[in-house]
C-alpha cells in the first residue's frame, strides 16, 4: 500500500506535485493546522504529517497517529512540535534547516531599514494626504553598531548583510567559536556587553529554557538608550509588556517584531505604540523560500516513507538513501541481539557496551545502537523503539558504550552486545550472512550458529552425555516439534549452550521440567 501524507498548513503546492511524482498519496489540507479537533479525528489515516507553524503537534495529536513515522517542518522552527511526545512515539520529526534563512535574514534586514526610516508610518501618512516631511527624522545605520543575539546560520546571513550596509556587527552566541567569528567578520561578546554597545539588536536564536527571555526587563534597562530591537525569530525571546514600557518610557527607539508570544497575535502589548512595526510572522514567506522548504521537506519525507533514508531529523541521526538499504539487515541484528540479552536479564541494566567488527563499523552506527537498545529494553517497556531508545536509556541513568574496530575476524561484519548489572555481564555476538538474515554466532563466549526464531528455547548445561537425548524426549513427550537445533560448548565437558527453536510456544510446566533435567542450569523461552 502507498504511504499516505496530510499537509495541514499553506505548503507551496510543489510539495504535493513531489509527493505525486513519488508515488505517495498525498492530500492537501492547508487550513486543518488550525483545527484541531478535525486532525485528531483524520491523523490516524497517514503515515505522514507535512506542516508549517500552524499546525500543532501535540501529545493529544500524536495519540491519534497510530500509523504515523514522519513529521516533516517545511522550515526551520520546531516548537510546535512535541519532540519528546514525537519520539517516545517513534515518529521522526524532521525540518529543513536552510530553505528560509535568506528569506528570514532579508526580512530581519527589511525591518532594520523600516524602523530606522519609519517606513511603515511614513507610508500610511504620506497616503493619507498628509506630507509630514518634518515628522519623520531617521537614523543612517552605516558605522552603527549591531548587536547579534545567536549567530547560526540566520544570524551570519544578517552580519553578512549588515557588514555589507558598513555596520559594526558584534555577536553574542556562547556556540560561536572565536575562529568562525573572524571568519565571518563579527566581534564575539558577551550578553552584558552587546546591550550596552549595539544600536541596533537582533535576535536569531531558538526560544529553548535558555534564550526564553534574553531580553528580559533587567536586560533592557542594561541597553543603550535609543536601542531598536527586531525579533524575527521567536516571540518569548523578549518580554514584551517590559519592551512596551521601555517604549513608552522612551528607552527603546523602537521595536520591529515578526513574532509573538501568542500567535496568531491579535492583540499585543506593542501594538499601537508609534515605533512599533509588526508582521504577522512573515519571515520565512518568499515565493522562493517556500518553493524551498516545500520541495525539501516533500523530498525527505518520500525519501524517509519509500526508502527508510534520514535526514534533518531533530530526534534521530541521518541515514542516507544509498546507507538505509546496507543497515536494515543489521538494524534488524541490532534489534534481536538487544531483544535476546533483554529477555535475559531480569535484573536492573547499569551498562550497554557494543562493539561494531569490520564493515559494519563503517555504517552508521548511532542507528544500529538505538535499534539494540530498543531491543533491549522492550521486555521492560514495550512502548519504546528505535527513535525513542536512546532518550529513555538515558533517563534511566544506563551507560551506552560504543566501539568500532574496522579489522574484521571471522566474520566480515560482527556485532557483539554486552550487557553489565549489578550481578552479572553477559555478551551476545550475531552477524549478517549473505542471505541477509541475521544470526547468534557467540553467547558468552560460546561458538553457536542459530538463527532468531519466533519461539526459541534457550538452555543453559553442563556438557555431560544424555542431556541431548532427554532434553529432545521432554519435548517430544509434549507435543513440541523441534525445528532446529544449535549446540556450542567452550570445552569438552564444560558449560554448553542450546538454542532450539520449536514451533509454538513453550509450555510453562515443559520449561520446569527442562529445568530439572540433571545437567541443565537454565531454560527460559525466547521470541522474537
Ligand atoms: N520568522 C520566521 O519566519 C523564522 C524564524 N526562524 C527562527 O530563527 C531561529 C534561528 O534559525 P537559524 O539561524 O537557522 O538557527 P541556527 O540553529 O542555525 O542558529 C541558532 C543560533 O542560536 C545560538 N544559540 C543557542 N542558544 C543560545 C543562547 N542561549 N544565547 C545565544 N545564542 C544561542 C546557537 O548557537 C546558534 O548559533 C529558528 O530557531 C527559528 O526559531 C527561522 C526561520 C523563519
Ligand atoms: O512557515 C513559516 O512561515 C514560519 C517559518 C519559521 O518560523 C521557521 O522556519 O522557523
Amino acid at each position: 500500500m502507498a504511504p499516505r501524507v496530510l499537509i495541514s498548513d499553506a505548503l507551496s503546492p510543489a510539495a504535493v506535485q513531489i509527493f505525486k511524482d513519488r508515488g505517495i498519496e498525498v492530500d492537501f489540507q492547508p487550513a486543518l493546522g488550525k483545527d484541531k479537533d478535525k486532525l485528531a479525528e483524520i491523523i490516524g489515516n497517514y503515515d505522514g504529517l507535512a506542516i508549517r507553524s500552524a499546525t500543532k503537534v501535540t501529545p493529544k495529536i500524536l495519540a491519534s497517529a497510530a500509523r504515523l513515522k514522519v513529521v516533516g517542518r517545511a522550515g526551520i522552527g520546531v516548537d510546535n512540535v512535541d519532540i519528546p511526545a514525537a519520539t517516545a512515539k517513534g515518529v521522526i520529526v524532521m525540518n529543513t534547516p536552510f530553505g528560509n534563512s535568506i528569506t528570514t535574514a532579508e526580512h530581519a534586514i527589511a525591518m532594520m531599514f523600516a524602523l530606522a526610516r519609519e517606513i511603515p508610518a511614513a507610508d500610511a501618512s504620506t497616503q493619507a494626504g498628509k506630507w509630514e516631511k518634518n515628522r519623520f527624522m531617521g537614523v543612517e545605520l552605516t558605522a552603527k553598531t549591531l548587536g547579534i543575539i545567536g549567530c547560526g546560520n540566520i544570524g551570519s546571513i544578517v552580519a553578512d548583510r549588515a557588514l555589507g550596509l558598513k555596520m559594526k556587527v558584534i555577536a553574542f552566541d556562547p556556540f560561536l567559536s572565536p575562529e568562525r567569528a573572524l571568519d565571518i567578520g563579527v566581534e564575539k561578546v558577551e550578553l552584558d556587553d552587546l546591550l550596552a554597545r549595539a544600536d541596533i539588536i537582533t535576535l536569531h536564536t531558538p526560544l529553548t529554557d535558555k534564550t526564553r527571555n534574553v531580553l528580559s526587563a533587567e536586560a533592557i534597562a542594561k541597553t543603550r538608550k535609543g536601542v531598536r530591537i527586531v525579533n524575527c525569530a521567536r516571540g518569548g525571546l523578549v518580554d514584551e509588556a517590559a519592551l512596551a514600557q521601555a517604549l513608552e518610557s522612551g528607552h527603546v527607539a523602537g521595536a520591529a517584531f515578526d513574532v509573538f508570544i501568542t500567535e496568531p497575535a491579535t492583540e499585543n502589548p506593542l501594538f499601537g505604540h508609534p515605533n512599533v512595526i509588526c508582521t504577522p510572522h512573515l519571515g520565512a514567506s518568499t515565493t522562493e523560500a517556500q518553493e524551498n522548504v516545500a520541495l525539501q521537506v516533500a523530498e525527505q519525507m518520500s525519501d524517509y516513507l519509500l526508502r527508510g533514508a534520514i535526514s534533518n531529523a531533530v530526534n534521530f541521526p541521518s541515514i542516507t538513501a544509498e546507507e538505509a538499504p546496507k543497515l536494515k539487515p543489521f538494524i534488524e541484528l541490532a534489534e534481536k541481539l538487544g531483544s535476546f540479552a533483554g529477555q535475559l536479564t531480569d535484573t536492573d541494566i547499569q551498562t550497554v557496551r557494543i562493539t561494531y567488527d569490520g564493515a559494519v563499523a563503517s555504517l552508521k552506527i548511532k542507528a544500529l545502537t538505538s535499534a539494540a537498545v530498543a531491543g533491549l529494553l522492550r521486555p521492560a517497556l514495550a512502548d519504546i523503539n528505535v527513535v525513542s531508545a536512546p532518550s529513555i536509556a538515558k533517563e534511566r541513568g544506563i551507560v551506552v558504550e560504543e566501539t568500532t574496530r574496522e579489522i574484521a575476524g571471522d566474520y566480515e561484519s560482527l556485532i557483539t552486545l554486552t550487557v553489565i548489572t549489578e550481578k552479572m555481564e553477559r555478551s551476545i555476538s550475531g552477524t549478517v550472512f549473505a542471505d541477509g538474515r541475521p544470526r547468534i554466532v557467540d553467547i558468552k563466549g560460546i561458538k553457536v550458529d542459530a538463527e532468531f526464531a519466533p519461539s526459541m528455547l534457550y538452555v543453559t548445561n553442563e556438557d555431560r552425555p544424555g542431556f541431548v537425548g532427554s532434553f529432545a524426549s521432554l519435548l517430544g513427550d509434549a507435543g513440541i516439534n523441534i525445528a532446529t537445533f544449535a549446540l556450542g560448548r567452550d570445552r569438552q565437558g564444560g558449560d554448553a549452550i542450546a538454542l532450539v527453536e520449536v514451533d509454538g510456544k513453550v509450555p510453562a510446566e515443559l520449561l520446569d521440567k527442562v529445568q530439572q533435567l540433571p545437567s541443565v542450569k537454565q531454560a527460559r523461552p525466547l521470541a522474537f
